[in-house]
């Protein structure tokens, strides 16, 4: 079996504010630029030179894991990117303060939503601008695909699909494969890795930038996991 590695992308201008991001394409932060690029260095300290990468198609993302490469001097490399890989969708939430929404819906709910597994937070109203479906990047989606905002249960059943569909079969061919995503689409499949309940999922919290390594057994099972510094 292959390596894989799950990298957070870098500080995005967003994260920087405070504001929920979810599908908004927001640009790296200068600091998040330089996470990217530490997270190649990291790489090259531990001499792993991925076969091949995967991104979402949010800039965040896949600027984090052109720098990554740029900095290993491996940008040969085919990159992958799905739309499966996105954040998870924030609905109503997305480009509002998140101190502003906790104190709105109360400490409780906010957590249970923010961290929880299967409540979404408010969906998008019909005619909302920040609707999928008014962004040209995701013309190409059926419509019925695209969410107006997602649980972190819904988040893991697209990006899982996806793990099983493209990412596994290379892990399968004993390639090391880097995965350049996001905070909580990266979490939904650190439940499905590490066999985590929705209780245990609630304290999970993936750093920007910092390469998390993960080795399998021959049926996908986890052997060993490594956040690399
Ligand atoms: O979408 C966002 O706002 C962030 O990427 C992740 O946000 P969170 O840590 O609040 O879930």
């Amino acid at each position: 079996m292959g390596k894989l590695i799950l990298l957070r992308h870098g500080q995005s201008v967003y994260n920087l504010q405070n504001i929920f991001t979810g599908w908004t394409d927001v640009a790296l932060s200068e600091k998040g630029i330089a996470e990217a690029q530490k997270a190649g260095q990291i790489l090259k300290a531990h001499n792993l030179l991925p076969d091949l990468c995967f991104t979402s198609w949010l800039k965040r993302a896949i600027h984090t894991a052109q720098l990554a490469l740029r900095e290993l001097d491996w940008e040969q490399i085919d990159c992958i990117k799905s739309w499966k890989l996105n954040e998870r969708h924030y609905g109503a939430w997305q480009q509002r303060n998140k101190d502003e929404v906790k104190e709105e819906v109360g400490e409780e709910r906010f957590i249970a939503i923010r961290r929880g597994y299967d409540t979404p937070p408010p969906p998008l109203p019909d005619g909302d601008p920040r609707l999928p479906e008014n962004d040209p990047k995701f013309r190409l989606i059926d419509p019925s695909h695209l969410p107006r905002s997602e649980s972190l249960k819904d988040t893991r059943r697209r990006t899982l699909n996806y793990f099983y569909e493209a990412i596994a079969p290379q892990l399968a061919r004993d390639k090391t494969v880097l995965v350049s995503a996001h905070g909580n689409s990266l979490r939904a499949l650190t439940m499905a890795i590490e066999q985590l309940s929705p209780e245990e999922i609630v304290k999970v919290e993936i750093p920007t930038g910092q390469p998390i390594l993960y080795r399998f057994d021959e049926t996908l099972e986890m052997l060993e996991k490594k956040v690399l510094s």
